[in-house]
């Protein structure tokens, strides 16, 4: 950035995601969960530099592989993506229907007279209103351009699918009907990453659960764990379940640090109950936590369960 600031928007994610499965992730506004998504893509702002690896089925390197590869060969036939922000996503001079037909051309090869029944069980499967498919996205609520993003996002049935917080602005019905059908774009061994404040929706769909604080995955676990016993490991994880109100309803107290300005340690440490002299160290990633009291926690619990 100016000034010559740097923002370390993710740092040290590591995660694999099989066919067929589901990954829920989770974390606070600006934790780095869309740039995470980005990169994948090769849609990150210019000003942003990337590291390491990223291999969808023995491709090539998502994050070195060049423009025209991305363009040609990745974007929506082998990973679909559901932006965050559907109503800049789609193309505003043009109607929903029109962006549907020239979606379903290009990546199924539909012509001539399937083509105006494909484009209603395209948007049909997002559940988009076909009375509404000649709108234009300004025309629309932000719901309706979120359903509009899925629609289009659903059509090349990528083995991989990003859906960048796909129920925003849904009602629960809603929800909970996007979240089944995203649910069934895993069917026949395809992958779904999918990003969301929405821990009921995460439940209702993945396999596993990651947790990003400050730009690194705290902890990956399988959905079961996490949501029923023994639960999360991680400190943040836990307060996050915490703060539902169907659960204790009580915030974490505090806020996430700034990325341009992370403490050296554990970037929780500030906010959480446990942390001690320790946390001034950053702790490794082992195990499926990042935390170095997770081991003791794993311990009390497991005493608590033999007393209960
Ligand atoms: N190119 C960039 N230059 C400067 N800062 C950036 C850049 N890209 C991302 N950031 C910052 O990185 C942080 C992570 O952003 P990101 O959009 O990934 O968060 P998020 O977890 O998706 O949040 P939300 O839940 O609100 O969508 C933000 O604070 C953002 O301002
Ligand atoms: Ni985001």
């Amino acid at each position: 950035m100016r000034g010559g600031r740097h923002v370390a928007a993710v740092t040290d994610a590591t995660f694999d995601l099989a066919a067929g499965e589901c990954l829920a992730l989770v974390g606070e506004s600006g934790c780095g969960k869309s740039v995470l998504a980005s990169a994948l893509l090769g849609l990150l702002p210019a000003n942003a530099e990337t590291s390491g690896a990223a291999l969808l089925d023995g491709g090539p390197d998502l994050l070195t592989a060049g423009e025209r590869t991305l363009a040609r060969t990745v974007r929506g036939r082998r990973i679909g993506l559901v932006p965050q922000s559907p109503a800049a996503h789609l193309t505003p001079v043009r109607t929903v229907r029109a962006q549907v037909e020239e979606t379903l051309r290009e990546l199924t090869g539909v012509r001539g007279p399937a083509v105006r029944p494909a484009v209603q069980a395209a948007a049909g499967r997002a559940a988009f209103p076909d009375d509404h498919l000649d709108r234009y996205p300004h025309e629309l609520s932000g719901g309706l351009a979120q359903r509009a993003a899925t629609a289009l996002a659903l059509i090349g049935d990528a083995p991989l699918l990003l859906a960048d917080e796909p129920t925003t602005g849904l009602d629960r019905e809603l929800v909970e009907r996007t979240v089944d059908e995203l649910r069934r774009h895993t069917d026949g061994g395809r992958a779904l990453l999918i990003i969301t404040h929405d821990l009921a929706a995460a439940e209702r769909i993945a396999d596993r659960v990651a947790v990003m604080y400050a730009g690194r995955i705290v902890e990956l676990t399988g959905a079961d764990r996490f949501f029923g016993r023994p639960g999360p490991r991680h400190p943040y994880a836990r307060g996050l379940l915490e703060a539902l109100p169907e659960r204790e309803f009580a915030p974490i107290p505090g806020m996430p640090p700034e990325l341009g300005d992370l403490p050296q340690g554990c970037a929780f440490a500030a906010r959480c109950p446990r942390a001690d002299a320790q946390c001034g160290l950053q702790p490794p990633f082992e195990r499926g936590v990042a935390c170095h009291h997770a081991s003791s926690d794993d311990i009390r619990r497991a005493e608590e369960h033999a007393d209960a």
